[in-house]
């Protein structure tokens, strides 16, 4: 089954095409990475699917519903969960405060059960407890639930924020940049972790400029350069395309 499509998307920036006539599919489970030079439309095409943009045209759909033009609140709630680039925890809440908040979008107490304090909001938040506590599990971060983000070493700062996503129940998770400024270690960590993230049920997208990564983790790729798309297929058929080889050698010129 399909868990996303994005369908002849172009997205314009005044005379700017930043994306020309994009087709992707991504179906439950899947692993699939979005790779290109800088500037070839990775990022755009995330703020697309996330709602920041409102595609110029074509669509996309979540499932089988069509996201065009929502806003990203309703996307997120409508099933996508995504990280950014840049880290963004709460600072003065803990690890696990942090993927609790992440699940505000889910919760049923109505806003009179807040104010009065409820059976059925203590009842929810012990719930949401143990599943924050669980999701910390599966990033590797079993233990480190009261720590601030601060004190957490790097690689572990991105994880919680991949723990935080999969608080809002995504069938798919965009991960932007996931190992962008990790060493060797931490990466090599995210890689389990993200192989892991499969069995949770969820498909999940990938931009990342680390080649080594993509093509150990992706099952498809796809392959974007000046804003089209230039290929896509299996690592293996991506490391060999003579279209996709001359995109990098000409982007080091
Ligand atoms: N909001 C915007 N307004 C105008 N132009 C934009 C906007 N966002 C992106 N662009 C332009 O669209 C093009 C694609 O940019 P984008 O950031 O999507 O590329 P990218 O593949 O993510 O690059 P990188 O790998 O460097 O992050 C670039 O020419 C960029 O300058």
């Amino acid at each position: 089954m399909k868990v996303l499509t994005v369908n002849h998307v172009t997205q314009r920036f005044g005379g700017l095409t930043a994306l020309s006539d994009i087709n992707l599919e991504i179906r439950e489970h899947e692993i699939v990475g979005v790779i290109g030079p800088n500037g070839a439309g990775k990022s755009t095409l995330f703020n697309v699917i996330t709602g920041m943009y409102a595609p110029t045209e074509g669509d996309v759909y979540l499932g089988e519903t069509c996201i065009s033009g929502w806003k990203p609140y309703e996307i997120t709630a409508a099933g996508l969960g995504r990280t950014f680039q840049n880290i963004r925890l709460f600072p003065r809440m803990t690890a696990l405060e942090n993927v609790i908040l992440g699940m505000h979008c889910r919760r049923q107490t109505t806003l009179p059960q807040i104010i009065f304090s409820t059976r059925r909001k203590k009842e929810e938040e012990e719930r949401c407890r143990k599943e924050a506590l669980r999701l910390l599990s599966i990033v590797g971060l079993e233990g480190k639930e009261l720590a601030m983000p601060s004190s957490l070493p790097y690689g572990e700062q991105r994880r919680l924020e991949i723990a935080r996503a999969l608080a809002t129940q995504p069938r798919l998770l965009l991960l932007d940049e996931p190992a962008a400024g990790m060493n060797e270690n931490e990466t090599a960590q995210l890689l389990e972790i993200v192989k892991s993230l499969k069995s949770i049920g969820c498909a999940i997208v990938l931009i990342e400029h680390d080649m080594k990564f993509v093509m150990n983790v992706c099952e498809r790729l796809y392959v974007l350069n000046h804003g089209e798309q230039i290929a896509d297929g299996t690592p293996e058929e991506i490391r060999n395309n003579p279209l996709v080889i001359e995109a990098y050698l000409g982007s080091e010129e």
